[in-house]
């Protein structure tokens, strides 16, 4: 995650002393006043205080009165003042001046709400801060990248991050320096080669903050950190970075829009009819602009960037940091789980439960066989350090009364041929006395292939025979069957220091095989279950054989209804591998090498699945890229992939994946939630307009411009915030995936809002008006502004329309906050936000209606007493009329559910029941 890091203000440090990086070594290292052998912790404290953190300087504050300029000129603002202006010009002094407080306060809050989705992300390198091994007081040390200092030297290795500008010391790697020079294609960097680059960014001896190593190891002197490094000076020169959009925001945003011609459609509609009703031109005018200010949401994409940040923050609790706004949508809309198996699905804390001799046969290992676990690894036991597995076999060498230093094993070691995730093996060269042995270790068909003999229990080594190689083979499968990891152990006495890999891994002697358990995760089996009920597939791809595997699979409740082992997936053909993943079984990928998953991901993307990959290796960056949605694991995975990928797991676990899948749905239905609330009320203001313009002025106008105004400004917008923050609705994991294609505002949404809800409310408010104004004696056609009684009533009712649409609208947010499921199912009062919202709503429209002062801008007068109660049981009906519609929907989904004995999760498109 690169720009993650954190600098408090103020904190920048000095400037380092000016070293020249590409001196030599020894002058670099006496410029630093530091040697091979690293800084003491405690001048490294020391330079801490002089440099300050290793992070780059926090994204300057945002020039907020530019920010708030910016908000105040994007199109639909750009729309409003132009109906500003003509207000303007029309005369109506006041009406323009309340647009341009609609203008400023929607910017306004717009604004606040872009801060708090930006301090979201930002906020995520707190969750996961990246570490660096370095030589401190002589010792291999896990540090903090934030405080490394000039003069640290580092050690680097496949999958690292660079995390300052270094000059290597000894070693060799291959970087990626994409993001600091946008070379696609990996460098090598090697202490011995020749700088002779003219940039300093192409020199072959060093290395820079933000690139990473892809292979190799090596040793490297830290010269450079924090705002000093090439990546800060970058960082220092480009603008704060923008909020990516998400297909969520464009979508509403094309919806924003069409909504806004719409608008501008009608009120264009309006000035003909408003004459034509007896209205002058410059009136008709401006309640044209009423209708037009009325009926742009400019409120909606701000809300949804909160929504959608709120999501960030939820998920970040979870475990599962996100580092796209967007990849919150895609993650609830995710159909497809292609998961790892060791360190996902289960514990990766590993213990030898098992050892055979050559033949098979189950027996107390040999001392070679000790020997060869013990040589054959990487991981430090002290420190706990490395693969779990190795430190299994380590510990079970240490039962086996094989206790090898970790120093003494390293400094014996002639050459050592990494563990590849291709070659599935891994092989020293190690002097054991006085002579040379070569120790292999790795999946047993591969070591298998490799062995010319085999060492039983007891007595010497035998030729390996077809019926013995059947045999071993035979106990692979069994041991697999049960669930366990098992590995083959060789060795071979060489005479000299074999040139390459080949030659050392050939001509082995098998010693015997370990199996190892790896217990599944307990919160696992639950988490698959969700993924079933909420028409998730999971599919497994895995380096492990197909039968442990799949035997592991079991356990948790994954189909595994085929196991594909990784040469019959390179043979299968596009259009059966196609086949295979939408057939709606579940497949476990053995064997598989890392290019595979990237097979995978392609063709679930091909077939429109919405697909989470999980990796952790560097081979795994490409599919990681690639997947709509690339998982990393935060606590064992390699800093490349957590970069590739749009979800990092601080817990590496399944499970954490399937809480940001309910979190992505949960923001979504939000989403939803808010829209219908905010579209539902355009039926009761445009309904008495058009009441009016239809009777050619017969009936008054029941609502005027600057109380749509009020609605829109005070009443609207903290229950639409509230909404946004709903909790999940009951059900909301037994749905079938999200499809791709499917649009936010959908028709059943549009028939809520504006069919049913709108609607009643519409005739509601009306009821309302025209009961206040005929008790007081009108009949159509009367004149309410010269007669003084009627003129009073004509206020009242006019109040009666505005109080009577904040009362539904108070209805209408009930009904929003669940798609499906009946209120008494979520809690009426569970959302305590929304009755925050209800509170602020009611007092400004008490204000607006019984303020001396605000009574004259806004033409309301104080309703009588039964004119109130009349509106009382408006929220109810409302909320009422949309609950019978929701029950109906429900019960014809149960009939279809029972109508298919095979039962299955139901579309969750949220279309028309
Ligand atoms: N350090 C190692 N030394 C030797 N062989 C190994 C080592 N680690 C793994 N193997 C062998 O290589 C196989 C593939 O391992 P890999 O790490 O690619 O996948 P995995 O960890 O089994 O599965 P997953 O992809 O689910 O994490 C293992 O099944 C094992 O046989």
């Amino acid at each position: 995650m690169a720009h993650s890091h954190h600098v408090r203000p103020g904190g920048a440090g000095l400037a380092p002393a000016a070293v020249d990086p590409r001196e030599s070594t020894t002058r670099l290292l006496r410029d630093l006043r530091t040697a091979v052998e690293g800084l003491t912790a405690r001048e490294a404290q020391r330079r801490f205080e002089v440099h300050g953190p290793n992070a780059l300087p926090h994204h300057a504050a945002r020039q907020w009165p530019a920010a708030l300029l910016r908000q105040c000129a994007h199109p639909l603002a750009l729309l409003l003042w132009v109906a500003a202006a003509l207000a303007w010009i029309a005369g109506t002094h006041e009406l323009a001046w309340a647009i341009v407080a609609v203008i400023v306060l929607n910017a306004a809050l717009a604004f606040w709400q872009e801060e708090q989705a930006e301090q979201a992300v930002e906020a995520l390198g707190e969750y996961l801060p990246q570490h660096s091994r370095v030589r401190r007081d002589g010792l291999v040390q896990s540090v903090l990248a934030a405080e490394l200092v000039p003069g640290d030297v580092l050690l680097l290795g496949e999958g690292d991050r660079v995390p300052a500008d270094a000059r290597l010391l000894s070693g060799a790697l291959e970087v990626d320096a994409s993001a600091l020079t946008g070379e696609s294609s990996p460098v090598q960097r090697a202490a011995d080669f020749p700088d002779v680059a003219r940039r300093a960014v192409d020199s072959p001896v060093l290395v820079f903050s933000g690139t990473v190593c892809t292979a190799g190891v090596a040793e490297a002197v830290v010269y450079a950190t924090g705002r000093h490094t090439e990546l800060g000076r970058i960082a220092a020169l480009s603008a704060r970075v923008r909020l990516a959009q998400s297909p969520l925001e464009r979508q509403v945003r094309r919806v924003a829009w069409l909504i806004a011609a719409v608008a501008t459609g009608v009120a264009a509609a309006f000035l003909p009819l408003g004459v034509f009703a007896g209205l002058t031109w410059a009136q008709a005018f401006l309640f044209a602009i009423g209708l037009l200010v009325a009926n742009v949401p400019e409120g909606l994409l701000p809300t949804i960037t909160l929504a959608l940040a709120a999501g960030v923050r939820g998920m970040a609790q979870r475990g599962a940091l996100v580092k796209r706004l967007s990849a919150v949508e895609t993650l609830g809309s995710t159909a497809v789980i292609c998961t790892d198996k060791t360190g996902t699905l289960t514990r990766n804390v590993m213990r030898v439960v098992e050892a055979r001799d050559g033949r098979g046969a189950e027996a107390a290992p040999r001392e070679e066989f000790a020997t060869a676990l013990a040589r054959c690894t990487t991981a430090d036991e002290r420190t706990g350090a490395g693969d779990p597995m190795e430190l299994a076999l380590l510990a079970f060498a240490r039962s086996c009364g094989v206790a090898l230093h970790t120093g003494q094993r390293d400094a014996q070691r002639a050459r050592l041929f990494r563990f590849d995730p291709h070659l599935k093996r891994m092989t020293t060269v190690d002097r054991v006395g006085s002579g040379l042995v070569v120790h292999v270790k790795g999946a047993p068909e591969e070591v298998l292939a490799r062995c010319s003999t085999i060492l039983p229990a007891t007595g010497g080594a035998q030729p390996v025979t077809a019926q013995a190689h059947a045999r071993a083979v035979e106990v692979v499968g069994e041991m697999a069957d049960r669930g366990l990891r098992v590995l083959a152990v060789a060795r071979r006495d060489v005479a000299e220091e074999p040139p390459d890999r080949g030659a050392a891994e050939s001509g082995l002697c098998l010693l015997g095989l370990v199996g190892l358990i790896d217990p599944p995760r307990p919160e696992v089996a639950a988490a698959v279950a969700a993924c079933h009920s909420a028409g998730v597939r999971v599919h497994v791809v895995t380096g492990d054989n197909g039968r442990t595997a799949a035997a592991i699979a079991h356990q948790v409740g994954i189909g595994a209804h085929r196991v594909v082992e990784g040469p019959e997936l390179d043979a299968l053909p596009e259009a059966e591998l196609d086949e295979l993943l939408t057939s709606g079984q579940e497949i476990v990928f053995s064997r598989a090498a890392p290019e595979s998953k990237l097979r995978i991901a392609d063709a679930l993307h091909h077939c429109g699945r919405v697909v989470a990959m999980t990796g952790d290796g560097v081979n795994d960056a490409p599919a990681l890229r690639r997947a709509d949605l690339g998982v990393a694991m935060g606590a064992s995975g390699t800093d490349v992939a957590r970069e590739a990928a749009t979800v990092v797991l601080t817990d590496d676990n399944f499970a954490t994946i399937v809480s940001g899948i309910e979190e992505g749905r949960r923001v979504y239905d939000n989403v939803r939630k808010f829209i219908l609330y905010i579209f539902a009320h355009a039926v009761p203001e445009v309904l008495p307009f058009l009441l009016f313009a239809l009777s050619g002025g017969a009936v008054p106008l029941p609502l005027t411009v600057l109380q749509i105004l009020a609605i829109d400004l005070g009443t609207e917008t903290l229950p639409a915030l509230a909404l946004g923050r709903e909790r999940a609705e009951p059900g909301l994991m037994n749905r079938s995936p999200r499809r791709r294609a499917e649009s936010v505002v959908s028709r059943r949404l549009l028939l809520r809002a504006w069919g049913i809800m709108g609607v009643v409310s519409g005739v509601l408010v009306l009821l309302g008006f025209f009961a206040v104004l005929l008790a007081a004696g009108w009949r159509p056609g009367a004149d309410v502004v010269g007669d003084p009684v009627l003129h009073e009533a004509y206020r009242q009712a006019t109040t009666v329309t505005f109080l009577g649409i904040v009362f539904c609208q108070i209805g209408t947010a009930m009904a929003s906050r669940t798609q499906r499921a009946a209120l008494r199912d979520v809690g009426v009062t569970s959302n305590k936000l929304l009755l925050g919202g209800y509170a602020f709503e009611l007092g400004f429209a008490a204000a607006i209606v019984y303020a001396p002062a605000l009574q004259a801008v806004f033409g309301t007068a104080p309703p009588p007493a039964w004119a109130l109660a009349l509106m009382v049981p408006f929220p109810v009906l409302v909320w009422a009329a949309d609950e019978l519609y929701r029950a109906r929907g429900r019960r014809r989904s149960a009939r279809a559910d029972r109508s298919h004995p095979l039962g299955g999760t139901r579309a969750f498109g949220d279309e028309m029941p």
